[in-house]
């Protein structure tokens, strides 16, 4: 059972509420200028990630005061309910265990009564068995050739992540070409088939239900064209396996079970890259990588669970996002990776974060009266720097940051990295100190202007600053890297959640759509007109008859 605490009740809370009002008349200049250790204090390294929130509106009273915070929120006995199976998934009747298929030190893990760890293991062993046979050749499609093209169909969870590490992996990659369909629309899965060849393609299905409508249209017209295209029904053991928890759903498709890599409902589908679900990672950079992803998550873990929270890198990020959204009232938080290879990185902690945490309902099932969980957004420095950082620096919201950069690159080519890193440090530099109006002036001065231009000009190119980030600087993305990374985040999402006492691993807002979606489907199968909705829907669906 997880604690339930309503953290607006607590001691820490109050101070906090008064402790607001002292701190948002400081300027983050300010503060560093009267503290040159605040770099010193401010930082924490775990490995190969340097995490520095000194460019936060914090004082030591803050950190003190949020870290009282998660302590009467009991996030400790929150964190020990997770690490050892307890049904902490309470809406679904389920523990939460990612955390068990990274376990590399092996330790049992209990769930009604049964280590989990043998049977994480055995499938283990059996992707890399697997992964060795199709990156090596020795697994032959049906007219004895080797698979060349490994196609991932699913969504959500059983597609973001895959989708995400093998872009962020991209360096490690070996000669597979892999492909990726998650979206209903056949485009995504007709442009995908164009130039495949049935002879030398490997379709994954994964899906951890393995009744998602998207996933199964999908694995249903891949498996037509597979036939369509010289392959025979018993050939599809050669070309199609399944990712999922459901084994009668996979053998109800077709597929042999034998090629089914199964999981547990233990592990949620915005957390289930490390399972069966990253078959996909597996194949393209190869099972020790993979091992390796899960190694550096592992080692995260065992930060998160045995560092105390002022050193704990998770604990941190998630006070802040707290501090943040809950008293400076900030709606939305940024990740930005200085990384290309990182570009899916920030769409993945959409779902991560939002469907965990996007809830208005608390563990006591009463509506909240306070904000939770932000909206995550984010692309890519520095083609953000020229798509909407304009506001962040003057727009009229407060959006914090975090900044995320490698000071190795995989492709040093000429300047390139020492341009992008530039950027990286000026940007939080420049959203922390701002442009004064004199600073402003004085550049105008140089630059030859009139007392008139000068006094028109200035407001506009003024910057406030005082605006928030965190700098995550890691030294190279390798796969452990990453996976401490992601792992970091996943923990930081845990944390908000028991703070803000709300259920972050169950998803039922994302079913009424599909609901939905499920009776207005036959409704469009002939031309009747349609009025069983209200008018808006009514007209829309009779328009698309219209015009289809
Ligand atoms: O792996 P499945 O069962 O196909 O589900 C896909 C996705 O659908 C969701 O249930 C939401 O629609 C996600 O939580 C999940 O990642």
């Amino acid at each position: 059972m997880l604690p339930s605490i309503d953290f607006t009740t607590t001691q820490a809370y109050k101070y906090l509420t008064d402790h607001y009002i002292d701190v948002v008349a400081e300027s983050l200049k300010g503060l560093f200028d009267a503290d040159a250790k605040r770099f010193a204090k401010f930082s924490v390294q775990f490995e190969d990630i340097l995490l520095d929130y000194s460019k936060n509106r914090i004082t030591d009273e803050t950190l003190a005061l949020l870290m009282q915070l998660a302590k009467e929120c009991k996030l400790d006995d929150a964190i020990q309910a997770m690490f050892s199976g307890e049904v902490i998934n309470a809406t679904e009747g389920r523990p939460v265990l990612h955390v068990a298929l990274r376990n590399q030190s092996n330790t049992p893990i209990l769930v009604d009564g049964k280590d989990v760890m043998p049977d994480v293991n055995a499938v283990l062993d059996h992707m890399k068995e697997f992964s060795n046979a199709i990156i090596s050749g020795s697994w032959k499609g049906y007219t004895g050739k080797a698979i060349t093209d490994v196609v991932n169909i699913g969504i959500g969870g059983s597609d973001l992540g895959p989708v995400m590490v093998t872009e962020a992996l991209k360096s490690y990659k070996n000669h597979l070409n892999l492909h990726f369909v998650s979206n209903v629309d056949g485009t995504h899965i007709a442009e995908t088939l164009k130039g495949l060849n049935a002879e030398t393609t490997l379709f994954l299905i994964a899906s951890k239900t393995f009744t998602t409508q998207e996933t199964m249209s999908n694995a249903h017209s891949a498996r037509d064209w597979f036939i369509q295209n010289g392959g025979k029904d018993g050939d599809v053991a050669k070309h199609f396996a399944a990712l999922s928890t459901n084994a009668d759903g996979v053998s109800k498709f077709g597929i042999d079970t034998k090629n089914m890599f199964e999981f547990w409902d233990w592990v949620g589908g915005r957390y289930s890259l490390w399972s069966a679900i990253g078959l996909s990672i597996s194949l393209s950079v190869g099972f020790d990588n993979f091992k390796e992803l899960l190694a550096g998550a592992h080692a995260m873990d065992n930060h998160f669970k045995t560092t105390p929270a002022e050193e704990n890198l998770p604990v941190i990020l998630a006070l802040l996002g707290v501090w943040y959204n809950n008293f400076f009232e900030a709606e939305t938080q940024a990740i930005l990776p200085y990384d290309q290879y990182m570009h899916r990185f920030a769409a993945y902690f959409q779902q991560g974060d939002m469907e965990s945490n996007g809830k208005y309902v608390d563990r006591n099932g009463k509506k909240v009266d306070y904000s939770t969980g932000p909206i995550i957004w984010g692309e890519p420095g520095t083609n953000g720097q020229h798509a909407f950082y304009q506001l962040i620096h003057q727009g009229t919201k407060l959006i914090p940051c975090d900044f995320i950069a490698p000071a190795q690159s995989h492709n040093p080519l000429a300047e390139h990295h020492k341009m992008l890193m530039s950027n990286f440090f000026a940007q939080t530099e420049a959203l922390m100190n701002g442009k004064s109006r004199e600073e402003v002036v004085a550049e105008l001065e140089k630059a030859g202007k009139s007392k008139e231009e000068i006094d028109t000009l200035a407001p506009f190119k003024e910057f406030e600053g005082n605006r928030p980030t965190n700098s995550i600087l890691v030294k190279l993305i390798t796969p452990r890297v990453l996976g401490s990374l992601l792992a970091m985040y996943e923990h930081k999402i845990f944390v908000q959640g028991i703070i803000w006492n709300i259920y972050s691993f169950d998803q039922w807002g994302v079913e009424l759509g599909k609901q939905l979606a499920g009776k207005i489907l036959p409704e469009l199968k002939d031309d009747t007109t349609i009025n069983s909705h209200d008018s808006s829907t009514n007209g829309l669906i009779n328009q698309y008859k219209a015009w289809r």
